[in-house]
């Protein structure tokens, strides 16, 4: 079986795909400390506790921390006896590469983001993902990432502000229900709220209008459906793109390697 590893700037995700379905997916939090020891104990205990056999003789990761691949490399061989591919090293292949300025770093949550909603729904896509950052993917017809956008992350926009006002707590995402707040909390929730409805639609709008041509967007990220909640912002909603992505650049690797034995 498969293991799929999504490592982003705050949380880490393992899913475990059995080449139909994803069986089980775990999250936590992204330290670059955490050895391969540390990252088997918190997987096996729970497997264990889903109840799913531990079968794993493949790995992919995409990882916008590079520091942390040594140890999922180290996961790999020492628990699973595999070699990973990893999303953006030069002999993981894509379907597409991405048409950037040379030399230009993608990350590869980006590309496997692309991957993934290229695969689903062709080409002329926007993907929006609601991670530690708010990421603009822009899909060309043929499904090469061409570009996009780079926002500051809605928790990140909240923590920047409870940091640097004194008199500013932490608050949580919500839809508030006016938007004129009437205390401390309802006002930050409410420019949190409506600021990035107004963010992602006029971002999308100019996508849209700089391209020339209709495009689907698409939300992903765990924050996308309750920013649906205050605008049309997208054409669909699907939580598992990444995931989904790493199991297609997986396939077209193992396929490739396949056609040229
Ligand atoms: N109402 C909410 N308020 C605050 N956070 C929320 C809310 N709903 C979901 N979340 C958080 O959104 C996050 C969604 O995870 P996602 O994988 O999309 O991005 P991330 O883990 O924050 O970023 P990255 O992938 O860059 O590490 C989770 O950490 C979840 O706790
Ligand atoms: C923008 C983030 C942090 C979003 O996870 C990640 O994709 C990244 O580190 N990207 C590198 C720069 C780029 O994508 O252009
Ligand atoms: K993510």
């Amino acid at each position: 079986m498969l293991l799929c590893i999504d490592t982003g700037n705050t949380n880490t995700v393992f899913s475990v795909w059995d080449g139909t379905k994803f069986l089980t997916t775990l999250r936590t939090a992204t330290e670059h400390q955490r050895t391969a020891d540390q990252y088997f104990v918190w997987f096996s205990t729970l497997m264990q506790h889903h109840g799913v056999p531990i079968e794993i003789d493949e790995m992919i990761i995409s990882s916008t921390v590079p520091r942390v691949v040594f140890n999922l490399r180290v996961l790999a061989d020492r628990y699973f006896n595999c070699r990973p591919l990893v999303v953006g090293k030069p002999d993981c292949l894509l379907p597409n590469p991405p048409r950037v300025d040379r030399s230009a770093q993608v990350g590869p949550d980006r590309l496997v983001n692309t991957a993934g909603a290229f695969d689903r729904h062709g080409g002329d896509l926007v993907v929006v993902d609601f991670g530690t950052a708010t990421t603009f993917d822009v899909v060309s017809q043929d499904g090469a990432y061409i570009g996009g956008v780079i926002a500051p992350g809605v928790n990140l926009s909240l923590e920047a502000l409870h940091l640097a006002a004194a008199a500013l707590p932490h608050v949580d995402v919500t839809k508030p229900q006016q938007v004129i707040g009437t205390n401390t909390v309802a006002c930050m929730q409410s420019g949190i709220f409506w600021g990035y409805v107004g963010l992602v639609r006029g971002i999308c709008d100019r996508i849209l209008a700089e391209r020339e041509r209709p495009m689907k967007v698409i939300g992903t990220g765990g924050l996308a459906p309750l920013f649906s909640q205050g605008d049309v912002l997208f054409d669909v909603i699907e939580e598992d793109l990444t995931m989904h992505g790493l199991t297609v650049i997986h396939r077209y690797n193992k396929e490739y390697k396949e056609n040229e034995r």
